[in-house]
């Protein structure tokens, strides 16, 4: 189907699913875009990777670093808005987070389990998956109550049961500690296929749920493309993610987790080993020795103790190089834009500009990430600006440095030598000049390469991506916002709330200029800083998008899917006069300039208005167009307006009672008395079309609609 027969540009009556043609990728322009470096944009790094700004991203990833304060109490972030991404390919399948009872995890991450599961578990073709067994939500007061609880616990234990047996596929393909293996055996099929050609990876990802690489691998944009929608996450084990196309990830709703903590220390102690190797000649000496020469006075060294080292990057890496520096009696400065001058200082490290750091050093230590600002910063210009006999060491990325003005300068003496981890080809070509350099010191990227570093890397990347893969939160996501775990907490059934009522009102659209301008407001006592929409935003584009295209939105690419689309959606608050605690009183979304097949739910200003409030934990629905009703939010429903007169629930109810269709729920609101009322009526089962029709030709009965939620 053409994009112009899409219901997203022009509404289809029916709302069938229909594929759409993508356009081709454009830039995102995210109201968070251009967002200052401040403690807040920390949880803004998707907007960053939307936006194709990779400095963006790595700084306010580097920023994230910074703040060890605030990774304490924010340092689950939102993953994946979806959960079980796996599950389009298993669609009779049960979430896998169904399968480990609470009481297996640790206790925050059972906690954000069960909430990630119940705000976030929803598929894109089948039903969402119920609530999870050990944690039914709080039944609706007064005038919704619930009829089926029992059914839907049997249902859900029926489920677990059935999805047992199905397991994503997880593509290993680079060397990964045993251990990470072992815990992704746990949970998944594991391909460890290493070595492989750009062609041989884009071939098997098409079959893979998650693919696991290090730095060797070229995450590209074709691979995402090729996964077809497959590939759900993208395990980086180790920090840098530069070998990772974010943007394309991004655009394919494709999550990527990095390991940012476990090879810290072997990377620093690697940084040191280069360092004193390099001052003492080590290797060029033992190679000598290999090769039956003894050249003791062709080997002198320069001393360490009382030399100024300038770390440049003052991140993770950068600040344990600064401190075993300095018990070797160096004096360290450091050079990193992002970096707390505060922490700096308690370390004994003066933070000082980059110019001042390249001029005053003996030694430079590269640790900042390879991103478009950080590229060639050691270049002609800077090697000019530095010390005559400077020493450097790169255990960073080897794209920082231009090659060839290292090579000059190593040749005309303003190097005196350098120790490098890292090339911008990996590895160099046989005749590279530099590799080959006499002065030149080299490893072949092992600064993570010790075997404690390499099982906690599998570790961490093998929890992260299985995590993901359940839906549950983590702290490593590098192309999603960061919500932190209490305001999750918090806004959890305001999140189901507003997806669902996304839902509901792109269901109610039947014509007119197609869904492309949607405002929402949210109800709030709290202040524009103490909310944080992103995650509800993300929620409502995923319940407009998902009922109208076949395509599948989370909340890595929910803002990017909505500009490609053409659907504009506006945010505006009220201020909700409430003392209560809650983050929010109700939400509403209206879709602008369409036709409805439900007129009642047309307000006057021409669009169509459904909206919801959370009571006791629960969504509900509680205005369509200008009528008040009350309905939870669960299984489906139906709407109908009709004459406001005696034995209309009765009337409904027996028809679907007829057809063996189970009624939850049922509401009734009016703007008059004995004029007309509009019924809403929650039902587990799909109507068939036979009772559907006859409850239209009840004569009382003006108009109706049936909605899946
Ligand atoms: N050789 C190897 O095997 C390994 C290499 N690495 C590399 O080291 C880098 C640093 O790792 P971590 O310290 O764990 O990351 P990190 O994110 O903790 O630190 C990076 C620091 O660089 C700073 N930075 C960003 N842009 C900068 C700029 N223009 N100038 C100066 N500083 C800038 C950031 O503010 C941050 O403080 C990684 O990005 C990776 O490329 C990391 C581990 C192992
Ligand atoms: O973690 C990093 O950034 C590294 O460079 C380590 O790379 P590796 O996983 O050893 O290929």
């Amino acid at each position: 189907m053409s994009t112009t027969n899409s219901p997203l540009f022009n509404s289809s009556p029916n709302l069938t699913r229909s594929s759409h043609l993508l356009h081709s990728p454009g830039q995102c322009t995210c109201a968070c875009r251009h967002a200052p470096i401040s403690p807040r944009t920390i949880y803004d790094r998707s907007a960053a990777v939307a936006s194709c700004e990779p400095d963006l991203i790595s700084q306010q990833h580097q920023h994230h670093h910074d703040h060890s304060s605030i990774i304490t109490t924010s340092s689950f972030f939102y993953k994946a808005a979806r959960l079980s991404p796996w599950k389009s390919h298993h669609q009779n399948s049960t979430p896998p987070y169904l399968l480990h009872p609470p009481d297996q995890r640790a206790p925050i991450t059972r906690k954000l389990t069960k909430m990630a599961a119940l705000a976030f578990s929803t598929t894109r073709f089948g039903a969402k998956p119920a609530p999870l067994p050990w944690k039914q939500p709080a039944l609706a007061p007064a005038f919704s109550v619930s009829l089926r609880r029992k059914e839907r616990e049997r249902a859900v234990r029926r489920l677990v049961v059935a999805g047992m047996d199905s397991k994503p596929t997880v593509l290993v393909a680079e060397k990964l500690g045993e251990a990470g293996i072992k815990l992704l055996k746990e949970f998944a099929n594991v391909d460890c296929a290493y070595n492989l050609s750009a062609e041989e990876l884009c071939a098997k990802i098409a079959l893979c749920d998650a693919l696991i690489v290090r730095s060797a691998t070229k995450v590209g944009r074709e691979v995402f493309a090729s996964s077809g929608g497959r590939l759900k996450v993208v395990g980086r084990a180790g920090v840098g993610i530069d070998n990772v196309d974010l943007g394309a990830a991004t655009e394919h709703g494709c999550l990527v987790v990095n390991a940012p903590t476990a090879n810290t220390v072997a990377a620093a102690e690697h940084g040191i080993a280069l360092l004193a190797g390099m001052a003492r000649n080590v290797a060029q000496a033992d190679a000598s020795i290999k090769a039956g020469k003894w050249e003791r006075s062709k080997y002198v060294g320069v001393s360490l103790v009382g030399k100024t080292l300038a770390v440049m990057g003052f991140g993770k890496v950068g600040s344990e190089v600064a401190r075993r520096s300095k018990g070797l009696g160096m004096q360290v400065i450091a050079h990193d834009p992002y970096a707390s001058a505060d922490r700096a200082r308690a370390m004994g490290v003066e933070l000082v500009s980059f110019d001042e750091a390249i001029s005053a050093a003996d030694f430079i230590s590269l640790h900042m990430p390879l991103t478009s600002t950080t590229s060639k910063m050691l270049n002609d210009d800077t090697f000019a600006k530095m010390k005559r006999g400077v020493r450097i060491i790169n255990v960073a990325r080897g794209g920082v440095i231009d090659e060839d003005a290292l090579v000059k300068a190593l040749d005309s003496g303003i190097v005196a030598q350098a120790a490098l981890d890292v090339f911008t080809k990996e590895p160099p070509s046989a005749d590279s000049q530099l590799a080959k350099h006499e002065k030149v010191t080299a490893t072949p990227h092992l600064g993570a390469s010790t075997m404690e570093a390499q099982e906690g890397v599998a570790i961490e990347i093998a929890e992260a991506v299985v995590g993901a893969l359940k839906g549950e939160l983590a702290s490593t996501a590098v192309n999603a916002p960061m919500v932190p775990a209490e305001v999750l907490s918090e806004l959890k059934p305001y999140v189901e709330l507003g997806e669902k009522l996304g839902r509901l009102a792109v269901q109610l659209v039947s014509g007119g200029s197609g869904v492309k301008s949607v405002k929402v407001t949210y109800a709030s006592t709290r202040g524009p800083d103490d909310l944080d929409t992103r995650l509800l935003r993300a929620m409502i584009t995923k319940g407009i998008i998902e009922p109208i295209s076949s395509i599948f939105v989370n909340i890595v690419n929910a803002d990017f899917t909505a500009k490609q689309r053409g659907l504009r959606i506006t945010e505006e608050r009220t201020h909700a006069d409430s003392s209560c605690e809650h983050p929010l009183e109700s939400i509403q979304v209206r879709i602008a300039d369409v036709n409805s097949k439900f007129a009642s739910a047309i307000l006057g200003s021409g669009e169509i208005r459904v909206q919801g409030r959370v009571k006791d934990g629960v969504p509900h629905l509680t205005k369509v167009g200008s009528f008040d009703v009350d309905v939870s939010l669960e299984g489906n429903i139906i709407l109908c307006r009709q004459v406001d007169q005696p034995g209309m629930i009765g009337r409904v109810g027996n028809i679907l009672g007829e057809e063996n269709v189970n009624v939850s729920f049922m509401s009734v609101g009016r703007l008059a008395l004995r004029k007309v009322a509009i019924m809403a009526i929650g039902v587990d089962d799909h109507p068939s079309t036979q009772a559907l029709k006859k409850i239209g030709e009840v004569l009382a009965i003006e108009e109706f609609v049936f909605l899946k939620l």
